[in-house]
C-alpha cells in the first residue's frame, strides 16, 4: 500500500524533503499559499494553498510535513495542520546515522548526512539540515532549524526558533537561547542569549531582534 504524504511548502527546502520522502515510500502531493500563481515545482504539481490541503481532508489523520525554511511560518502552519488532526511526520534521510538513544519529535526533516548522537533530544517541527552534527546529550527546543555542516559539540542547548547559519559551530555545554540567529560560519565558544544575531569567530551578539 502507498503512503501519502502531504508537503506544505514548495521551496527548494521542499524539494529536498520530498527526495527523502519518496526514497521512503511515499507518494507526495505538495501545496503552497502561493497557489494558484504558482502550480508546480519541477515536475511535481501543487494541488493548493495549505487551507485547501485542509478543507479537503476527512479529518482522518492524514501524514503532513510543513518544508518552510521560516522558523515562524513553520511552526504556525505545523500548529494549524496539528489542530486539524494532521500527522506530522518526521522524515529521516537514510543516509544520516542517528543514536538509537537520540529522541526526535514530530514534524522533524533530518537530511543527507546528519549524525545525531546518543541522548541528543530534537523538539518539534526541527530541521536537521544536510551533514550537521547534533552530538551527544545535546538539547534543540521546538522550531529550530540547524543548517547544512553545522557543528554541535556534546551537551550544546540551543532554545526554540533558533537558526544556526551553515558552517557554525558551538562549543561543548554552551548554551544558545530561543529565537536567536548564529550567522554562517560562526564559532560559539560562550553562551548566547534569547532574541539576539551573533556571528563571528568567537561570535559576539551584533543585533537585539526584539
Ligand atoms: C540549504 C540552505 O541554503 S540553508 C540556508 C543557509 N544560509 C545561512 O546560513 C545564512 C546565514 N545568514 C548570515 O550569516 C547573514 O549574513 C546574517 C543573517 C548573519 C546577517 O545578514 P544581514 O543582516 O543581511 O547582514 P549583511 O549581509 O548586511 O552584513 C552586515 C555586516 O555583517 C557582516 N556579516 C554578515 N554575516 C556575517 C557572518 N556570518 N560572519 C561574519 N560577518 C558577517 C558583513 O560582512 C557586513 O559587514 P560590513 O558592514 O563590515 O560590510
Amino acid at each position: 500500500m502507498t503512503k501519502e504524504l502531504a508537503i506544505v511548502g514548495a521551496s527548494g527546502h521542499g524539494k529536498v524533503i520530498a527526495d527523502i520522502a519518496e526514497q521512503l515510500g511515499y507518494t507526495v502531493r505538495f501545496y503552497d499559499d502561493a497557489y494558484p500563481s504558482k502550480k508546480n515545482i519541477e515536475h511535481w504539481p501543487i494541488y493548493g494553498a495549505c487551507e485547501d490541503l485542509i478543507a479537503s481532508s476527512d479529518g482522518q489523520a492524514e501524514n503532513a510535513v510543513v518544508a518552510i525554511g521560516n522558523n515562524d511560518i513553520r511552526a504556525e502552519k505545523i500548529s494549524l495542520l496539528q489542530q486539524h488532526n494532521f500527522t506530522l511526520v518526521t522524515l529521516i534521510d537514510p543516509s544520516a546515522v542517528i543514536s538509537q538513544y537520540a529522541k526526535i519529535a514530530p514534524g522533524c526533516v533530518v537530511f543527507p548526512g546528519a549524525v545525531i548522537n546518543a541522548f541528543a533530544s530534537i523538539g518539534k517541527g526541527c530541521i536537521i539540515n544536510t551533514s550537521a552534527v547534533v552530538e551527544h546529550d545535546c538539547k534543540l527546543g521546538d522550531f529550530t532549524h540547524i543548517c547544512p555542516n553545522v557543528a554541535l559539540a556534546g551537551g550544546v542547548s540551543v532554545g526554540s526558533k533558533s537558526w544556526l547559519g551553515i558552517g557554525s559551530q558551538v562549543k561543548q555545554l554552551v548554551s544558545i537561547g530561543g529565537n536567536s540567529l548564529i550567522g554562517a560560519g560562526s564559532t560559539v565558544i560562550k553562551n548566547i542569549p534569547d532574541n539576539v544575531t551573533s556571528f563571528g569567530s568567537p561570535a559576539i551578539v551584533v543585533t537585539n531582534n526584539k
